[in-house]
């Protein structure tokens, strides 16, 4: 989170402000209930400061929200520094937003660390709600991430995931990073299917593009105090990721104008920018013209939106069926009884491995990769559940409360995929209990081509090895602690040792 960075500067002047007015908030505390207003209830706040102090701090927010909605209910108003929130913990509460009112929230808030990075929020993530936005997601949806498409990259991850079941069968019986390993293949496959050939800048743009989504994730001080400009130029985060955004940015036009001076061969499978860049020069003389900043804008998208979501899916999965052994015994067994006939694991058959689905599914019930969604800000006033919610009021669905909640989860805490064998809930933005890729009109369009770079891999690490937790350490005590990103991924690397089932 990029917070702790910028609290720390600013703890001073916070210890400050927290003495001058400690005197003021012996006598007069709020209660819980908003009492001069129709806002939605929520914690007592500080002058200022508002309700900072009860949250941020945290290092993973969805944990405190939650424990806040559990005192002040499911539609929870909150002022962090000058700016209104609201945190979202029902599946009710989640549908009215997300659907009855949609139109009200799918603007996304203005902050300072992601606008440098989208080209000035010119990108699909981070774009405000209008003309652009559904241009780019119109572009996104037929041309980039269509079925057709994602199925034209099928041997470019069959491949990248054999290289994986390579690397690993090399170091059978050694303890294996699989953290690193994942992520290195769901890279190569994003940058294959939106690059091409791997550019010959590789190392530097995966560890830029990795930077710039690891200070993404957190809450910036300066987003917290518009009004005061001050802080945004005083923002170390600021000077660091726009270094990085111009070191990016300068591989990305290379690789661009790499693209247009070669003529692409005939047959041959588009890649993403050769795709972009037909549709630019189709659209020249329209209104929208698409420029080289938008496309790098888009491309970027798919790298943050789509690697480590994907690895951190693989990622939670391995560690939960690594924690529950009988799980693992039965969804090898599924994998096997598929594809032993055939001897080898490809994606013909994959839609056949029913179990595994479900282990995903309960995983992202779990384990959902964005807790929180992605911000979203109310474009105007608006009524929910009676109460008043401001325009410009930033919304927060905590999607990781609500995937626990013994309201709607039997047994919630506990792994058990079976839940979802017969079960017609799924993740496609209709039940709002589970939404592990959000819903409505801001809904991930990635998920046709994230699933395959998810179900693929995880088919392969179970045909082909067993796996154990290295030094003895016991199933059960496999650590499963978090670390707060734009992924909530695991807090330390997932290390086993595989050993051959079968090759
Ligand atoms: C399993 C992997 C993935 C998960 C769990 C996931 C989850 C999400 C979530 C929760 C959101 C925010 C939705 C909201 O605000 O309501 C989102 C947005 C988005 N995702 Fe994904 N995602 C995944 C894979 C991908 C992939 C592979 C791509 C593209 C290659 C992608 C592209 C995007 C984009 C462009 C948005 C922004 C949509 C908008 O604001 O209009 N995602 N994703």
């Amino acid at each position: 989170m990029e917070l702790p960075n910028n609290f720390s500067n600013f703890t001073l002047m916070l210890s400050f402000l927290f003495l001058l007015v400690l005197f003021k908030i012996v006598t007069r505390r709020s209660t819980s209930k908003n009492s001069n207003s129709n806002l939605p209830p929520g914690p007592w706040r500080l002058p200022f400061i508002g309700n900072i102090h009860q949250t941020i701090g945290s290092p993973l927010p969805h944990h405190s929200f939650k424990t806040l909605a559990q005192k002040y209910g499911p539609l929870m108003y909150l002022k962090l520094g000058e700016v209104p929130y609201i945190i979202v913990s029902s599946r009710e509460v989640a549908k009215e937003i997300l659907k009855t009112h949609d139109l009200t929230f799918c603007d996304r808030p203005n902050l300072m660390l992601p606008k440098i990075f989208s080209y000035n929020n010119t990108d699909i993530l981070f774009s405000a709600y209008g003309e652009h936005w559904r241009q780019l997601r119109r572009i996104c949806v037929i041309e980039l991430l269509s079925a057709k498409r994602v199925q034209s990259f099928r041997s470019i991850r069959e491949e990248e995931v054999s290289d994986l079941v390579k690397s690993i069968s090399a170091n059978e019986g050694l303890v294996v990073n699989l953290s690193h390993m994942i992520f290195s293949m769901t890279y190569g496959i994003t940058a294959r299917a939106a690059l091409g050939k791997r550019s010959k800048h590789q190392q530097l743009f995966r560890s830029a593009i990795n930077g710039i989504v690891n200070m993404l994730g957190g809450v910036c001080i300066a987003d917290l105090y518009p009004s005061i400009k001050m802080l945004q130029r005083m923002s170390r985060a600021k000077t660091k990721i726009e270094k990085i955004h111009r070191e990016v940015d300068t591989i990305m036009q290379d690789i661009i104008n790499d693209h247009k001076s070669i003529h692409k061969e005939e047959g041959k499978d588009e890649n993403l920018m050769e795709a972009l860049i037909k549709i630019q020069q189709e659209n020249e003389e329209s209104q929208h013209p698409l420029t080289d900043d938008n496309m790098k804008a888009i491309i970027q998208d798919m790298f943050a939106a789509g690697t480590e979501t994907s690895s951190g899916v693989v990622l939670w999965v391995m560690s939960e069926l690594v924690k529950n052994p009988t799980v693992m015994e039965k969804v090898q067994a599924e994998v096997s009884e598929v594809f032993d006939k055939k001897g080898y694991v490809d994606e013909t058959q994959i839609h056949e491995l029913i179990y595994l689905k479900s282990v995903i599914k309960e995983t992202l019930r779990l384990h959902p990769i964005a807790p929180l969604l992605a911000p979203r800000e109310s474009r105007e006033r608006c009524k929910i559940n009676g109460y008043e919610i401001p325009a410009k009021t930033r919304v927060i669905i905590n999607v990781w409360a609500i995937g626990r909640d013994p309201k709607y989860w039997v047994e919630a805490e506990s792994f058990k995929p079976e839940r979802f064998l017969n079960s017609p809930i799924d993740f496609r933005g209709t039940d709002f209990e589970f939404l592990p890729f959000g819903a409505g009109r801001r809904m991930c369009p990635g998920i046709g081509f994230g699933l395959p770079n998810v179900e693929l891999p995880l088919a392969q690490l179970l045909y082909h090895f067993d796996w154990k937790l290295p030094n003895e350490i016991k199933n059960e005590g496999l650590d499963m602690t978090e670390s707060f990103g734009l992924a909530v991924g695991r807090k330390h690397d997932l290390c086993l040792i595989p050993t051959t089932r079968r090759l």
